[in-house]
């Protein structure tokens, strides 16, 4: 428990990045999230940040972080900046003591996060929500208390689909673990309460829509602790939309999200739904949830959602998952010991 912030005043929040999320979070903190307000935008882009301030009644632009959080109206901070970026942010805040909500990765790798963890628990006190959204996913939420009530006894295994419609220029194929695939390494730790033990990757033949150069798509098996068995079809460039779903396989049974179609429509003999085309539509709702209940638990002088230890088991497999894409070898994870910080 940290400083309680003063009910009457609104949380002044810096968003460092103003790229496609940070500018959505920027939005979203500005007109859907209660008790916040953006202060001040930062951007290496300086012109990029002035823009997106302009956008936001007395927002201030900076294009240096440490200059921003200097700034007696920052109480927040929101990092949005490319993974490599995100230490030196992170390292940063720990030094004003600011709580921060930083967008997955916490960091590229396992030694920088677990850089950022040794520093978080040399403060005494977590300070960093890591922005695993899907946890705040209601179809996510309500699987999540099924696997708890237990009615379907231990959880054997999981099947995970992950579809994009398509990558971006200079995605590669590393990425479909880093970037991608990180959030079923998040899902699967949190919904099943256990760390992930190894991981394999089988990589069938590319289809030929996928970019040069690019194995996609790819099947991504995990172990866990706990002797469950998790697997994840990764296709990041499928063509017709964004398709996120996973189905538990219990002892006594079995429950399954993401097939929600929003609208169904019947016409010319044929049936169908709607699918969304990438994750700011799929998890609009996710997104909100989680800045607010960012804003609600730093305003309570708290910080709950996913740790930095969360970030670094995440780093840490997804080190091992790249390392048996490059191998198609079984490639076990090896974790740091757990900080007290972070409970047992
Ligand atoms: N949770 C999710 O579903 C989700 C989805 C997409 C992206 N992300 C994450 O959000 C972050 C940003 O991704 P994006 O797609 O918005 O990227 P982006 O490239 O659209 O935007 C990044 C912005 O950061 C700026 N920038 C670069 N280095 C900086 C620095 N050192 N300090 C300040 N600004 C800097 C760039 O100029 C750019 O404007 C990444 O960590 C990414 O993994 C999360
Ligand atoms: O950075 C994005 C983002 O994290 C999305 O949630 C994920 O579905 C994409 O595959 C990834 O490229």
């Amino acid at each position: 428990m940290t400083r309680r912030h003063p009910a009457s005043d609104p949380l002044g929040i810096a968003v460092i990045g103003t790229g496609r999320m940070g500018s959505d979070h920027v939005r979203r903190i500005d007109r859907v999230v209660s008790g916040a307000r953006v202060a001040a935008v930062i951007d290496v882009d300086g012109e990029r940040a002035e823009r997106v301030a302009g956008t936001v009644d007395g927002c201030a632009a900076y294009t240096d972080p440490a200059a921003a959080m200097a700034d007696d109206a920052v109480d927040a901070v929101l990092i949005a900046s490319p993974g490599p970026a995100h230490e030196a942010a992170l390292l940063q805040a720990f030094k004003h003591d600011l709580p921060v909500l930083c967008e997955k990765p916490l960091t590229p790798d396992a030694a920088s996060a677990l850089r950022v963890l040794e520093a978080e628990a040399r403060l005494g006190h977590r300070r960093v929500q890591v922005g695993f959204m899907r946890r705040y996913d209601a179809e996510y939420q309500r699987l999540k208390s099924l696997l708890d009530a237990g009615e379907f006894g231990r959880t054997l295994m999981l099947h995970c689909t992950h579809r994009n419609a398509s990558t971006p220029p200079g995605y590669a194929t590393p990425m479909m673990i880093n970037d991608s695939v990180v959030h079923e390494i998040d899902v699967t730790r949190w919904l099943l309460d256990q760390e992930i033990t190894a991981v394999t990757v089988l990589r069938p033949a590319p289809s030929s829509a996928a970019p040069e150069g690019l194995s996609d798509p790819q099947l991504v098996l995990f172990e866990t602790s706990g002797g469950a068995v998790v697997d994840v079809e990764i296709f990041v460039n499928c063509g017709f939309g964004y398709q996120v779903r996973c189905e538990a396989v219990g002892e006594r049974g079995t429950a399954r999200i993401g097939d929600a179609h929003g609208m169904y429509v019947n016409a010319a003999g044929r049936w169908g739904g709607e699918i969304p085309q990438d994750f700011t539509e799929r998890f609009r709702d996710a997104y909100d949830r989680e800045v607010q209940a960012w804003v609600d638990a730093t305003r309570r002088g708290e910080v709950t959602g996913p740790s930095a230890w969360d970030g670094y088991a995440a780093a840490a497999v997804c080190e091992a998952g790249v390392r048996a894409q490059a191998t198609g070898e079984r490639t076990p994870v090896t974790l740091a010991a757990r900080p007290a910080l972070y409970g047992a």
